[in-house]
This record gives structure tokens, C-alpha cells and sequence, in this order.
């Protein structure tokens, strides 16, 4: 029986992954924020974009591995792995959604095109198909997706690249090991079955565990540094988030559980949603 096209756009909300694409647009947003412009247009145009495009490049992530997805518990139930979507039609229609939302960011300017294709396109060439079935490495290059965000969010504003937004994007950069490594240490037999190299497989959970937290105080002062663009409340907000952070790595160091290890990956996404809305609160009052 064909599926009604409202239900076929219910599935492919669900793949768009939504629950991350919020802060992947906060990181954008925040991008936007560190210039100290502000350009209506340019910025829907970026937010619309960016969100299109990252949406379509977790379609095209899920037609990619569907066959893994199937294999992992927590990945199980997509609408790809279920059949409601197959893999040529996630694949296609990712691609379009990608197409769009960089041909989107060319309202703001072409650099912002760019580095919202260059995050589309980092995620699904680099990281899903080059380096996740391959290093434990994988996230480590693949996060400069992220980075791609805040990148695209400051040239909306600028139509350039400088040093606060290269800060930003290395931030992101430095905080997506210990957000994803905490997580990988959780699911580590899923990504065992599934025949993926995780840094957390590979490892005895005590080494893991250390390198979530020693990512993690690496990442501290890539945050701290952006003070120097916002002003020293950001100092005093980011001083607190990233000691309350590095305290709980400290104890997931001593208590390497996967338990430990989902806390810590809990609390990654709020850890940086705070520093990116205090970098936004903080430039535009
Ligand atoms: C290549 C780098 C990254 C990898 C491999 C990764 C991996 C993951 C995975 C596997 C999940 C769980 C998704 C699910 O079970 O549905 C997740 C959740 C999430 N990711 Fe990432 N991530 C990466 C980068 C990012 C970036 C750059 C951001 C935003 C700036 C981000 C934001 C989030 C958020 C908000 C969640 C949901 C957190 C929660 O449920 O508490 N991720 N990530
Ligand atoms: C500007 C722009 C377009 C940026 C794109 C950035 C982007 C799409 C980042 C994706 C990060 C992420 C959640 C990866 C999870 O993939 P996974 O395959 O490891 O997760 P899974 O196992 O849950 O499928």
C-alpha cells in the first residue's frame, strides 16, 4: 500500500534527526552572534540552509549505513531500517534537501554556501563513508562538520572567515570527541556488532574514559579564549560549564560505567547550548 506523502514526511523528519539539528542552528546562530551584525535575511537564509542541508546529510547518512543501522539496538527502529524508506529514495532525497540548502545560503553570500556544503559534505564523504568504518579517528576529523556551522552562521554576517569564528569552529571542533566518545563507551557492543572501530571498542572502558576526559580539558581552553570577543560574563558562564563538565569526567574517569559514560554524554549538548546562547545573549544586549 503507498505510503501517504504526510506519513512519508514524518519519516523523514524523524531521519533529519532534529533532536541534534537544534544545536547545530544554535551553533550557527551563535556564528552569526560573534560577528556583532546582524542581517535579517542573511541570517533565515543561513538558519533555513543550514538546517535544510544538515537535515538531508543525515538523510544521506541513514541510506548510507542502513545495513549497520539495522544491526545497532538504538538505530533499529528508523524508518530506513524499517523499510518505509528505502536506501536509493534517503539517499536522493538527502541529496536534494543538501542541494537546497546550500543554493539557500547563496542568498547571505557564496561563502556561506560554501561552508554549509563543506559540513554537508565533511559528514557523509569524510566521516560516514571514508572514516567511520575505518579509524577510531573518525569523529576526530568528522567534527569539523560541526565546526562547519558556526563558520557558515559568521559569513551570513561577514562574507569572511576570521580569527573569532575559526575560536568558535575549533571549539566545536575540541567538544565533539568527549559528546560522542561518551556515547560510543555506552553502546559500545552496538558499535562492536555492527563492525565499527569506535575509539570506546577498541579500548579497555578505563582508557576510554580518559580520553573523554582529557578531550574534554582540552576543549576548556577553546572555550575559555572566546572571552576575548565577548567579555568577561562569558568568562564567568563558561568557567562554571566547563568545570562542572571537567568534575564530571573526573568521575567518569574514576568510574569508567556506561552508566557514568551516558551522563557524561548528557550533559555534552547543554554544556555547549549554554556557551552558545551566552555568546548570543551576551553580543546582542
Ligand atoms: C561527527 C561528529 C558527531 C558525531 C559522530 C555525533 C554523534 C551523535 C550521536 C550518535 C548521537 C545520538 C543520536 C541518536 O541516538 O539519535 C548524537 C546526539 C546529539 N548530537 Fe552529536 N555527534 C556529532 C557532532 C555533533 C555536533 C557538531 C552537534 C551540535 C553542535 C551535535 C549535537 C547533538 C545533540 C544535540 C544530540 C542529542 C543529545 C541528547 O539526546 O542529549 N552532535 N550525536
Ligand atoms: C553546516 C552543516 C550542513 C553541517 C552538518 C553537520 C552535521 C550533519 C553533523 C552531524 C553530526 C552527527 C549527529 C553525526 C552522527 O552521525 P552518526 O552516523 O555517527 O550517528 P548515528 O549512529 O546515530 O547514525
Amino acid at each position: 500500500m503507498a505510503t501517504s506523502p504526510t506519513v512519508k514526511l514524518i519519516y523523514y523528519a524523524k531521519l533529519s534527526k532534529p533532536r541534534i539539528i537544534w544545536l547545530l542552528d544554535l551553533a550557527a546562530l551563535a556564528g552569526a552572534a560573534l560577528s556583532s551584525r546582524f542581517l535579517l535575511i542573511p541570517l533565515i537564509s543561513v538558519l533555513a540552509g543550514g538546517t535544510l542541508a544538515s537535515g538531508g546529510a543525515m538523510i544521506i547518512n541513514e541510506g548510507i549505513e542502513i545495513d549497520k543501522d539495522k544491526v545497532m539496538k538504538r538505530t533499529s527502529k528508523r524508518p530506513t531500517v524499517m523499510g518505509y524508506v528505502s536506501k536509493k529514495e534517503a539517499i536522493l532525497v538527502g541529496s536534494v534537501m543538501l542541494a537546497l540548502g546550500t543554493a539557500i545560503g547563496l542568498i547571505a553570500n557564496p561563502l556561506t554556501s560554501f561552508f554549509i556544503l563543506l559540513g554537508g559534505l565533511i559528514y557523509i564523504l569524510v566521516y560516514t563513508i571514508w572514516l567511520k568504518p575505518r579509524t577510531p579517528l573518525n569523529i576526530v576529523i568528522g567534527g569539523f562538520a560541526g565546526s562547519a556551522a558556526a563558520w557558515a552562521g559568521y559569513a551570513a554576517m561577514t562574507d569572511s572567515f576570521t580569527i573569532p569564528s575559526l575560536l568558535l569552529g575549533l571549539l566545536i571542533f575540541m567538544w565533539t570527541p568527549g559528546h560522542f566518545w561518551s556515547l560510543a563507551l555506552k553502546y559500545k557492543e552496538d558499535y562492536s556488532k555492527a563492525g565499527i572501530p569506535m575509539l570506546p571498542v577498541l579500548l579497555p572502558e578505563k582508557d576510554s574514559a580518559k580520553y573523554i576526559a582529557i578531550s574534554n580539558a582540552l576543549m576548556a581552553p577553546f572555550a575559555l579564549i572566546l572571552y576575548l570577543y565577548v567579555g568577561l560574563p562569558y568568562l564567568i558562564v563558561t568557567s562554571i560549564m566547563t568545570a562542572l563538565l571537567l568534575y564530571n569526567s573526573i568521575i567518569l574517569f574514576r568510574n569508567p560505567t556506561a552508566e557514568e559514560a551516558w551522563k557524561s554524554f548528557k550533559i555534552s549538548a547543554p554544556y555547549l547550548a549554554v556557551i552558545l546562547l551566552t555568546i548570543i545573549i551576551l553580543k546582542i544586549i
